[in-house]
Parts: C-alpha cells; sequence; structure tokens
C-alpha cells in the first residue's frame, strides 16, 4: 500500500507527518512520469508543482474554498488529489481525463479553459459573488504561474483585487522563471531580484508573502495558513523548478518538457522523431524570406519554438520579439512595427488570436497595415480539447475589411503563399496551418484567376464543384475518385486564398450542380457561408453546402478521430455529396480518415 493508495480525503492528506508527505510527493511524481510518458501531456509544469498542490489541498478546503488553476495545464496533482488516479491511464484520451480541469470530472474544477491570465479575473468574480451571497468563510485561491502573470488580463484583475482590501483573494504565484523558454521582461526581472527587493504588488495593495521555497511542502503551508488568515488581497510568491525531480525535464534547454507526446521515461524523448510538420516548413520558409527581406521580422506570445519561429531568431536574434504571454500586445506592436516601415509576422495558435480580434480588426484593419499572421494549429487540433481546437478563425477573420486569408494545401503552396504574403505591402495577410505532419504536395492541373484546378472529371465534369480549404483537398480528391465511381463528375478546385471569395469563384460554380465547400473551422460564418453569399450575391443559384465544425465545443480527441466525426474525411465527403444529390442510398466505404 502506498502513501497515495491513503489519501483518499482531506483529512487523510492533512493527517500526514513531514516524512509520509516526502514519499507522497515522490511517489506522485513517479506516477506523473509513468502515466504522462506513457500518454503524452504537460509534464514539466506538473513535476514543478508537486508540492505546491499538495499543499494547497492541505491548507484549503476545496471545494468549498475555490481554487483556480491559470491555464490548467498544471492541475494534474489537484486531479490526482480528488480522486481521479486511475483517469490518467486515458489522460487526454477519447472520453478519458481531460488534460485541464474539467467542471463535469469534479466539483473541485472550476475553469476548463486553456487560454492563459484569466485566473485572477475569474479570482475576482468569484470572490464578489462569495461576499455578495454572505459566504464570508470561503476562500478564493488563483494558481498563476509567472508565464501567465505577462499577460494583459492579469494586470485588469491586480488593479481590481488590489482595491479591494475586504475581499481577500489568495494569488499564489508559481515562479519557475519559465513560459516555455525563460520568461523575459521586465516583471521577470523584478520577480528574480531576490527577497530584499520591495515588491510591487504591495504598491498595488496586495500584501506579499515570499518568496517560499515551492518544493518545501511545509514551507508553503506556512505562508499558506498565514495568506488565509490575512484577510486581505494577498500573492504568496512561490519559487518552483519546472520539471523537478525528472533529470530529462529539469536538462531540457528548449522548455523543460513542457507539452510531451508519447516518450521514452529513460530520455523523455520520442522513440524517433515523427515527418516534418507544417511548423517546420514555416520556420524553415521564414528564415528563406528574412535573409532576402530586410525588413521582415517576427513576434511571438511566448512561443517561439511551437510556433517554428526559432531558426529565424537564431539567425537575427534582433529581428525576432518574443512578448511574453500577452497576444494583444503583440499584435498591436505589430501594427506599430507596420507603421514603423517593417512587415511583421505575428506567430500564434489559431486559438489564441482569438483574444486579440480587436487588435487585428481595429489596430491593423483599420489601418491597413502590412502585417501577416500565421496561425499554426488551425483546426481540429486533437488532445488539448475544446479551447485549443483552432476553429474560429476564418468566421471571426471573415468580418476583418481588407484582410486576406489563405490555407496552405501543402508545403509548396505554405512557401508560396507565404513570400506573397510577406511581399503584400497594403493589408494584412493570414496563413493558416494545422497540427499535423505535412503530406505530400498536390499539383494543380491548371490555374485560372487565381484558383488552382486540382481535379476535373474528363465524363461529366459539371456535377459537383468540391472546394477544400487548405489540407482538405486530400480528402476531398478521395472523395472526388469515390463519387466517380458512382458516375457522378467532380471538380476539384483550391483558391488558396480563401477569404475573401475570390470574385471567379460564384462564376465556377454557377457551371455546377452543387457547390460544396470543406473547411477545418465552424462552417456558420466561414469560407463556406462567405461563399453561399458570394453566389447569392452575383444571381448564381447552385447550391452550396458549407461541409466544416459544429458551432460547438468539441471535446479532446485525436485530430483523425475528431475530423472523421464531422464528416471532413473522404467518406464524409462523400456521403454529403450523394446525401445532397439525390444518392443516400449508396453505401460509403468508410475506410481510412484524413
Ligand atoms: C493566451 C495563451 N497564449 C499562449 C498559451 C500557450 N501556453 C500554455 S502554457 C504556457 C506557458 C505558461 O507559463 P507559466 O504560466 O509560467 O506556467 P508554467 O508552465 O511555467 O507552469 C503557454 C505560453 C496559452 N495557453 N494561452
Ligand atoms: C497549455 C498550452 O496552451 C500549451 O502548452 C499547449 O497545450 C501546447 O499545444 P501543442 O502541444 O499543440 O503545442
Ligand atoms: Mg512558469
Amino acid at each position: 500500500m502506498t502513501t497515495l493508495d491513503t489519501i483518499g480525503s482531506r483529512e487523510a492528506l492533512r493527517s500526514l507527518d513531514q516524512g509520509r508527505l516526502l514519499v507522497l510527493a515522490e511517489e506522485i511524481r513517479a506516477f506523473l512520469i509513468d502515466k504522462v510518458t506513457r500518454t503524452g501531456g504537460h509534464l514539466g509544469p506538473n513535476l514543478g508543482a508537486v508540492e505546491l498542490t499538495i499543499a494547497l489541498h492541505r491548507v484549503f478546503d476545496s471545494p468549498r474554498d475555490a481554487i483556480v488553476f491559470d491555464t490548467g495545464h498544471q492541475a494534474y496533482v489537484h486531479k490526482v488529489l480528488t480522486g481521479r488516479v486511475k483517469g490518467f491511464d486515458r489522460l487526454r484520451r477519447p472520453g478519458g481525463l481531460s488534460g485541464y480541469p474539467s467542471r463535469a470530472e469534479s466539483e473541485h474544477d472550476w475553469v476548463e479553459n486553456s487560454h492563459a491570465s484569466t485566473s485572477l479575473s475569474y479570482a475576482d468574480g468569484l470572490a464578489k459573488a462569495f461576499a455578495l451571497r454572505g459566504q464570508h468563510d470561503r476562500r478564493v485561491v488563483a494558481v498563476i504561474g509567472d508565464g501567465a502573470l505577462t499577460g494583459g488580463m492579469a494586470w485588469e484583475a491586480l488593479n481590481n483585487i488590489g482595491s479591494a482590501q475586504d475581499r481577500p483573494v489568495i494569488i499564489v504565484l508559481n515562479d519557475n522563471g519559465r513560459s516555455y523558454a525563460p520568461t523575459g521582461g521586465g516583471l521577470a526581472e523584478h520577480l528574480a531580484a531576490g527577497p530584499g527587493e520591495a515588491n510591487f504588488f504591495t504598491e498595488l495593495g496586495l500584501a506579499y508573502l515570499g518568496p517560499v521555497d515551492g518544493h518545501d511542502t511545509p514551507e508553503i503551508e506556512r505562508a499558506l495558513c498565514r495568506a488565509r488568515v490575512l484577510d486581505r488581497p494577498v500573492v504568496v510568491h512561490v519559487r518552483t523548478i519546472k520539471g523537478k525531480g525528472y533529470p530529462p525535464a529539469e536538462a531540457d534547454e528548449a522548455d523543460c518538457l513542457h507539452a510531451v507526446g508519447t516518450v521514452d521515461p529513460a530520455t523523455g524523448r520520442p522513440a524517433s522523431p515523427g515527418p516534418p510538420t507544417w511548423t517546420t516548413v514555416f520556420g524553415q520558409e521564414l528564415l528563406r524570406l528574412a535573409e532576402k527581406h530586410d525588413e521582415l521580422v517576427a513576434i511571438t506570445a511566448s512561443m517561439l519554438r511551437p510556433t517554428g519561429l526559432n531558426p529565424m531568431a537564431v539567425a537575427f536574434p534582433g529581428r525576432v520579439f518574443d512578448v511574453g504571454i500577452a497576444e494583444q500586445h503583440a499584435v498591436t506592436s505589430a501594427a506599430g512595427l507596420a507603421m514603423g516601415g517593417l512587415h511583421p509576422v505575428v506567430a500564434v495558435y489559431a486559438t489564441f488570436l482569438s483574444r486579440a480580434f480587436d487588435q487585428v480588426l481595429m489596430d491593423v484593419g483599420l489601418h491597413r497595415l502590412p502585417v501577416t499572421f500565421v496561425l499554426d494549429r488551425a483546426g481540429i487540433t486533437g488532445p488539448d480539447g475544446p479551447s485549443h481546437h483552432g476553429m474560429w478563425d476564418l468566421a471571426i477573420l471573415s468580418a476583418v475589411p481588407g484582410l486576406r486569408v489563405a490555407a496552405p494545401r501543402d508545403a509548396t503552396g505554405l512557401r508560396q503563399l507565404l513570400t506573397e504574403a510577406v511581399e503584400c505591402d497594403h493589408g494584412a495577410t493570414v496563413l493558416r496551418l494545422p497540427k499535423a505532419s505535412v503530406g505530400g504536395d498536390i499539383r494543380a492541373l491548371a490555374t485560372m484567376d487565381g484558383i488552382d484546378i486540382l481535379h476535373r472529371s474528363a465524363a461529366r465534369p459539371l456535377d459537383v464543384l468540391l472546394l477544400p480549404v487548405g489540407p482538405l483537398a486530400a480528402a476531398a480528391l478521395e472523395a472526388a475518385a469515390e463519387l466517380e465511381r458512382h458516375g457522378i463528375g467532380v471538380t476539384v478546385a483550391d483558391p488558396r486564398w480563401v477569404l475573401p471569395v475570390n470574385p471567379a469563384l460564384p462564376g465556377i460554380a454557377a457551371r455546377h450542380a452543387l457547390a460544396v465547400s470543406i473547411e477545418d473551422g465552424i462552417r456558420t460564418g466561414g469560407a463556406g457561408s462567405a461563399l453561399a453569399l458570394a453566389c447569392a450575391d452575383a444571381g448564381v443559384t447552385t447550391p452550396v453546402h458549407a461541409l466544416g465544425l459544429p458551432r460547438a465545443y468539441l471535446p479532446h480527441g485525436s485530430r483523425g478521430t475528431l475530423l472523421v466525426q464531422a464528416g471532413l474525411d473522404a467518406a464524409g465527403i462523400t456521403r454529403a455529396v450523394l446525401q445532397r444529390t439525390g444518392r443516400a442510398d449508396i453505401p460509403v466505404d468508410t475506410e481510412g480518415s484524413p
């Protein structure tokens, strides 16, 4: 019987003496390494939060006291301590444990959104609610990383929390000195300055306790107990080590094994390097363009390597800026760079650009500035779940006047479109790339009005027009072959620049009996909706059917499975066309997946 087996309740956890606490921490570390190296997940962050989370659950009475985790990627220990040990064999698997807090999983979980820098705002709201409902005994604890603290929302919340001396929000700053890479900026320098430094938190109206050794459970508990009874807003500054206790993580210069796939537990590395990804191809091409165009600069929001900017950063360190987890600042500072005569490339995950929509619309779009956005993880991403799927960008960006969106279907297309984007000096451009390895090139048979014709049935070319967005071209071509076997003629066309709609597309659609757009994004307001509107405006009566993702929060799972479930694989596209051409009776071969 391990100590971990004995802590089925908070009372049992609180009953452990210091010796057993040390044993428990090591058992949890070994558990995390064993499970997460098999399933994939956020290993480094959680290894650094072991003692901190044990202390939190010994001092506070969750869920009566609310413990809110910022970003939520470091909540595995919280899940271990709240009865979910058994779920870790299926962490981030379809139907299995979420990699983030999940309200459906436990009453101890509050925030499911994995977007950083939100915890202090939730905490401010919860504290107000508890106060207004007379629940003055309930504490609100926000656990925020030093990286997440570089996000603007956190400072908006601090401004409010600091001014409310009667609402005792307890902010636990989990300071491991890193986001992915070492955290940069004035805040990080201040936090690293050492205990003697007067802490600006006090000037904002918050008490400050620390710095505390984040791997000494009793010391953390003493600080948390003081915070608990202070009865005013307080920051408990906890110093931790990302990847603590696992040498491959502690030694990992890049990001302390921040997020891993299935890896060898002995090394923390995958058994074999995977095939080239879209990110890799982008990073290499951006470097080539940076060598050619001195005006090219790049910006990341604390994700230099994950977005592929590292090659350019190594070659041109003065032209790549990491602004912290601050997408809004990234976009508007890009507007400033463009106003200053440069051409910025803002590299960001698609889901995180949502946070900076106003900046795209009013700081870049309104001024018609030459800024290029490269959205990685566009479309279904998979294991990170609903707040990570990059499925909103086409719908929200379709509203920005003058902004153009491209979706490359292969590596050659990515290189060509990135060149076109960075050479465009009269407005914003966007490229969207999926979380996937890049497939083989798909050559065009012909190009007309900027539209690549990928396939045209010899027999009856004008039955159905398939318009895949980006990499879904491969599934569309497979569907075309299947449809032809049923005597349906298919044209497959790739406009490359998918928004705004290419003015030649309604004319092409008019020559077909049915037009079907296919996009890895929500169908409401996406590329298909835009095409239908363009056809209507042009008086084209060809029915337009938009295949895409539902306007829903999709669960975590594998990208392939989720695309199949959305009908965005070859079989799904084929079924959709057969249904709309009165041939629903024909059975469709459902083998294979995108
Ligand atoms: C708005 C937003 N941008 C980027 C990310 C990607 N991201 C996830 S965790 C992370 C680093 C967080 O650093 P920190 O808060 O210090 O937590 P740690 O991993 O160090 O425990 C980043 C940038 C995100 N989740 N949300
Ligand atoms: C928590 C967070 O936002 C990131 O760590 C994200 O999980 C990384 O996603 P990828 O693994 O797709 O880079
Ligand atoms: Mg950190």
